[in-house]
């Protein structure tokens, strides 16, 4: 009998949870006021022992983050060995288990499950927990730690402490791969610089011809990780980066007027950065989220004096077509790369037009997912180059194995081609685990390097239509059942008046979706002209009020 079962029940009654707990584990894990987690914290972490279990011993990350929440939130998820996120049939397992609200009903769930995974006690769980920079994050932190102390039988942890998001996915998927990376902080940044500078070199650029950035790092745990990356880099890159919005001391600032969220929603600058500035033909803008795992690059357009986002569409086929132009100068002799398949993965929430010039001009596949990263990180892993973005910043590319293969037999053959060392580099650079804000913003400066496009070219690629997203309080979010990757609504019936209110516009588009991170449901409609884009966000919001 290994049950731990009186330790667990000190543990369990120091930190109960609410007699009415009614968590669930969504989206992005466990999200809320960061004085209701400490029970939740409890939970996350037998889970995460469990699984670790269930995967003969793999180490599994913990994330103590809220994104781009305000700053009294914070919030916990769950990293998988290979460094994504949790499997789906896991959640309703946390989500009972944190909801179990006596020591009894919490033993009674979790004496099967232990009994089922724990077979073999004489092996440990392995477990690496790291957090943003939120005032609550240490204090949280340390109930995971009190947790796995005294059940220190059964379990091993390393604490990171500070971390973005993606560091520690990146570093899971290094305790379970040695071949992937060193699992430290610094082998995180040694391979993201060794291979950023060697893309520039080879390709016949330096770090000094880069475009100048101004990267806000909305007063979170990015900002101190990015200053570490060009500390332990060439000197001469830092000279090209001013970091703003970098306040971490001050954890009441985290995300506030600034962050990529911020950016995307307001679609104007943030605090910090001046109009003068962001209008300078040299200088790219950037913004992170709190954890560093969103992107958006912006600046004022001179010829317009319009603020101008390239968001995460925008970011997608940048990457996408410098993948492409690759990939077509790859050696002829070799008819392998023929064989390599590319997708990029959006959401309903891409902008039509990057969806339109995905198909018709890079004559790629555009594949639409659910919202949330694991629903795209999931379909991109069915393709050798899998590129996915949503349209808020989240995104990287994977590689796959057969791309790996093929490239280095490629490279057997042709030992100094620079685009299959190029495309082998990206591989390296680009987080092959989750969306890397300080990785991505890498791969873009390279992009715009090779392609030799200014980020004016860049945002022309095309044209965005007008699009707009609101949020719709109704009383039960749970009553809005979609299909179609979230782009059709089944329940309440009012589908077919939405397809004829988007029948009477100029290329127009809208759905509805509850949102899985917040009590709402969100409307989205774009059409041809602000104006008619105006009146479809109106009618279709009035719809789903008259139906909630
Ligand atoms: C329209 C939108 O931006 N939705 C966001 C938001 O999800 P919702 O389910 O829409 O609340 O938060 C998710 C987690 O951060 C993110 O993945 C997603 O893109
Ligand atoms: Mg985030």
């Amino acid at each position: 009998m290994n049950f731990p079962e009186s330790s667990l029940r000190s543990i369990f009654n120091k930190y109960p949870p609410p007699a009415n707990a009614n968590f669930q584990y969504g989206t992005a894990g466990f999200r809320l006021n960061a004085t209701k987690l400490d029970s939740i914290m409890i939970s996350v972490s037998i889970i995460a022992i469990l699984r670790s279990f269930s995967c003969n011993n793999k180490s599994i990350g913990i994330m103590i983050t809220a994104s781009h929440n305000p700053p009294i939130d914070n919030g916990v998820k769950i990293i998988d060995p290979n460094g994504d996120m949790l499997p789906q049939i896991w959640e309703p397992i946390v989500t009972e288990l944190s909801n179990c609200t006596t020591f009894e009903k919490f033993k009674d769930y979790l004496k099967p499950l232990w009994n089922k995974y724990v077979v073999n006690p004489n092996i440990k769980a392995s477990i690496v927990i790291a957090r943003d920079t939120r005032e609550s994050g240490s204090r949280l932190l340390n109930i995971c730690t009190q947790l796995f102390d005294i059940l220190s039988p059964f379990v091993d942890y390393k604490n990171f402490n500070e971390l973005t998001t993606p560091q520690l996915h990146y570093i899971t998927r290094c305790f379970n791969d040695k071949s992937f990376g060193k699992p430290t902080e610094i082998g995180y940044y040694e391979k993201l610089s060794n291979s950023f500078i060697e893309l520039l070199t080879i390709n016949g650029h330096s770090p000094n011809d880069i475009t100048n950035l101004i990267v806000d790092c909305a007063n979170g745990v990015g900002a101190d990780k990015l200053k570490l990356f060009l500390k332990s880099t060439s000197s001469s890159l830092s000279n090209k980066f001013k970091i703003i919005n970098d306040e971490t001391n001050i954890p009441s600032s985290l995300n506030v007027n600034c962050g990529a969220d911020f950016v995307k929603t307001n679609q104007k600058l943030p605090s910090g950065i001046d109009h003068i500035e962001a209008s300078n033909d040299s200088t790219l803008c950037a913004s992170f989220d709190g954890d560093a795992d969103r992107l958006v690059c912006y600046f004022i357009d001179n010829t317009n004096n319009k603020f101008t986002l390239l968001d995460g569409d925008k970011i997608a086929i940048l990457l996408s077509s410098l993948i492409s132009s690759l990939i077509n100068q790859l050696p002829q002799n070799n008819h392998n790369h023929n064989k390599l398949s590319i997708g990029i993965i959006q959401t309903a929430y891409a902008n039509g037009s990057s969806t339109n010039f995905i198909i018709n001009e890079l004559n790629l596949p555009s594949i639409c997912a659910k919202t949330g990263v694991k629903h795209l990180h999931h379909e991109a892993l069915n393709y050798d180059i899998g590129i996915y973005f949503e349209a808020n910043g989240h995104g990287t590319v994977l590689f796959s194995e057969n791309f790996h293969n093929i490239m280095i037999s490629l490279l057997n053959d042709h030992p100094e081609n620079i685009s299959i060392k190029s495309l082998l580099l990206l591989n390296d650079l680009i987080n092959q685990t989750v969306g890397d804000a300080i990785s991505d913003l890498l791969a873009v400066i390279v992009s715009l390097s090779i392609l030799k496009k200014s980020k004016l070219q860049w945002s022309n690629t095309y044209i965005d239509l007008p699009n707009k997203l609101t949020k719709v309080i109704v009383n039960d979010r749970n009553k809005f059942i979609t299909t179609d990757a979230e782009r059709k609504l089944v329940e309440p019936p009012i589908q077919k008046d939405i397809d004829h209110l988007v029948s009477t516009v100029t290329n127009g588009r809208s759905f509805v979706r509850p949102s899985g991170t917040e009590d709402a449901v969100r409307v989205y409609a774009e059409a041809a002209s602000v104006e008619e884009c105006q009146y479809l966000s109106n009618e279709v919001s009035k719809l789903v009020i008259n139906a909630s």
